[in-house]
């Protein structure tokens, strides 16, 4: 669960963001060919082009889906726009051959929830804290669960005080 009062900050700059989606791409491109991505939105946009485009992949979905509203707070899980049949009815039905893209896992909700659309995906994420570490197959980096992972999408460059003085 996040804590709200958590100070312990994981700022990912574009640079570092992108050498994590060629990483992940590195560890998805075996032997599977895999027949379409879900990108979780929002989060998992901006992953799942990188990996899109690295791995020749042209057939892309999207699953909508929102719980955290103020800022580190989760609220209930919404899902805004399910998956497509035609996707679910991949390689067989139940999702496989998928590959599912998402930025980050934290408590596994929004996972959990994917996973019951999608039993048979491959569910990948940049970076994961230990409470959803079980619901990802592939991810790069863990962080602390009191952890709050900042994007490069969420910040701007600020004036930083000396640290003496
Ligand atoms: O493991 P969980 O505790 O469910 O949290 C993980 C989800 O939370 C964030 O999405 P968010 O709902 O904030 O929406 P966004 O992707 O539009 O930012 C993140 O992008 C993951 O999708
Ligand atoms: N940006 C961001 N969104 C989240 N949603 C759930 N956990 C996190 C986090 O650590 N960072
Ligand atoms: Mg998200």
């Amino acid at each position: 669960m996040v804590d709200a009062r958590s100070d312990k900050a994981f700022p990912v700059s574009w640079d570092q963001f992108h050498r994590d989606a060629r990483a992940l791409t590195w560890r998805l491109s075996g032997d599977q060919k895999w027949q379409a991505i879900v990108c979780v939105t929002r989060g998992g946009l901006v992953p799942a082009a990188i990996v899109a485009r690295e791995l020749g992949i042209r057939m892309i979905e999207t699953i909508c889906v929102a719980s955290y509203q103020n800022y580190k707070e989760q609220g209930e899980l919404k899902v805004l726009k399910p998956v497509s049949q035609e996707i679910v009815d991949l390689g067989g039905g139940e999702g496989a051959g998928v590959l599912v893209i998402d930025d980050l896992v934290d408590t596994g909700r929004t996972a959990r929830l994917v996973r019951e659309m999608l039993p048979k995906a491959h569910y990948a994420t940049l970076y994961s804290k230990p409470m959803g570490r079980p619901l990802v197959d592939t991810f790069i980096t863990e962080v602390s669960q009191d952890t709050w992972i900042y994007f490069p999408w969420d910040m701007g460059l600020t004036f930083q005080p000396p640290i003496v003085g």
